[in-house]
């Protein structure tokens, strides 16, 4: 059962997306467009092949006359260069890959399979009506939605989009991302520590995860555990324009925990604090003005797993994506027994391996504490147990979200 006092990650999350709908809507060229993502239907503005075309090199016959005997060549039909004449009974013209089929014929006969000699050819074989041809619109057709508004933009939908004769895209603005990390012990990565100080690492974690889900990134930087410094990062935030504001650290109960009361006193309507996951607990959502506030919990596993399960989701949301909130989860085999879960879901740091009967196995890491990095830079993937989840035995199916590498 779950922790009755806490709210569901589930529940969470749907309150995260609740109010994120596409930002703004811009245009790139196609080369600029990889990794951004739709922001309006794409129809295509011509059919894909435009006419029926030979997916071989070889000949265009009337499939019925080949039990006939030998087929006269006429002519030839190259890729953008087709054979203007209709083919007669008894004739075959010279075709290549991508060239346009000749009307009246209705099959290609692979050149492997033809013997030519003397202005004729004799086939090797048979060739049934439509072998070897790809016709008009096997692809797409003019007037068809080819990409849907929220689809990321890979190689293939680049491909796919210039192939629909489109220069340029319609693309989602980009959410800008704030980030704000707070604590007296941090100084940057190359400083000289003081003895009880630590170097501040989870910025460069949350910010890859937010430029992987399609964000830019604004790092604020440090700020001390101190109301006045704290606002004032907040105040930056908002002069940055920042879409998302996430704060890293001092979300917690301890006496040095200051991000909500600051982010009270600059104006955040708090949506939910503490939630049933661990790690992650703390987690903090509002809005403060147009832009949404996520706090993310200090311990430096617990601010990436927030920030793989709700800050991304939150990113993709705000370019429109319909499937931000999709499950990522997967089913693979726990590789070691478990205890039974208490009341939070938990994101269990797991090594994926394939055994000998070619199964994915996930073992979780022996150790599980929130601080550890070395375990979770060796993981490939989280296994997450649900509140109340009885013993997991070595050998069971178990859920699985695999990190991003
Ligand atoms: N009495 C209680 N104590 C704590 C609770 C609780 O419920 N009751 N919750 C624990 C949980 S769960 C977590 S998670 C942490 C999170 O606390 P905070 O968000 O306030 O985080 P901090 O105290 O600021 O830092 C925790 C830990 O992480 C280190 N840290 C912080 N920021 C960074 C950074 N940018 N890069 C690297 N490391 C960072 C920090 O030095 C601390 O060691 O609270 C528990 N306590
Ligand atoms: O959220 Mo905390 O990371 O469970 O330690």
């Amino acid at each position: 059962m779950a922790d009755n006092k806490l709210l569901s990650v589930d529940d969470a999350l749907a309150r995260v997306l609740s109010e994120a709908a596409l930002l703004g809507e811009e245009e790139a060229p196609l080369a600029a467009a990889r990794g951004r993502t739709l922001a309006r239907d794409l129809v295509a503005k011509r059919t894909q092949p435009p006419v029926d075309v030979s997916a071989m090199d070889g000949y265009a016959l009337r499939s019925a006359d080949l039990a006939a005997g030998p087929l006269k060549l006429v002519g030839e039909s190259a890729a953008g260069h087709g054979y203007a004449a209709a083919l007669n009974p008894g004739e075959t013209v010279r075709i290549f890959t991508g060239a346009p089929v000749p009307a009246g014929a209705d099959a290609i006969l692979l050149q492997e399979d033809a013997d030519v000699a003397e202005g004729a050819i004799r086939a090797k074989s048979g060739a049934a009506p439509g072998h070897h041809i790809r016709v008009a619109g096997l692809d797409f057709r003019a007037g068809a939605a080819g990409l849907v508004a929220g689809t990321r933009l890979g190689p293939a939908e680049l491909a796919l989009a210039a192939a629909m004769n489109h220069p340029a895209l319609p693309i989602a603005r980009r959410p800008r991302v704030a980030l704000l990390a707070s604590g007296d012990e941090l100084v940057p990565p190359g400083a000289e520590p003081g003895p009880a100080q630590i170097i501040a690492c989870n910025s460069f974690a949350v910010g890859a995860i937010a430029e992987g889900a399609g964000a830019e990134v604004v790092d604020l930087g440090l700020f001390r555990d101190d109301l006045a410094d704290l606002e004032r990062g907040i105040g930056l935030a908002r002069a940055a324009k920042a879409d998302i504001l996430v704060t890293l650290g001092g979300a917690s109960v301890g006496d040095h925990d200051l991000l909500r009361p600051a982010l009270a006193r600059q104006g955040m309507t708090l949506d939910f604090w503490k939630i049933a996951m661990r790690p992650g607990k703390p987690l903090i959502s509002g809005r403060l003005g147009e832009a949404h506030i996520l706090g993310l919990p200090g311990n430096p596993v617990a601010s990436i797993v927030c920030a793989l399960v709700f800050l991304a989701p939150l990113i993709r949301a705000l370019q429109g994506d319909p499937k931000a909130g999709a499950d990522p989860t997967e089913t693979a085999i726990a590789g070691a027994n478990l205890p039974a879960n208490k009341g939070r879901r938990d994101y269990m740091r797991a090594r994926l391996s394939i055994d000998a009967e070619g199964r994915l196995i996930a073992t979780p890491q022996p150790m599980q504490d929130s601080s550890l990095l070395t375990e979770l830079a060796q993981s490939q993937a989280l296994l997450i147990r649900e509140p109340g989840d009885a013993p997991l035995l070595a050998g069971a199916p178990c859920r699985i979200w695999r990190l991003p590498g």
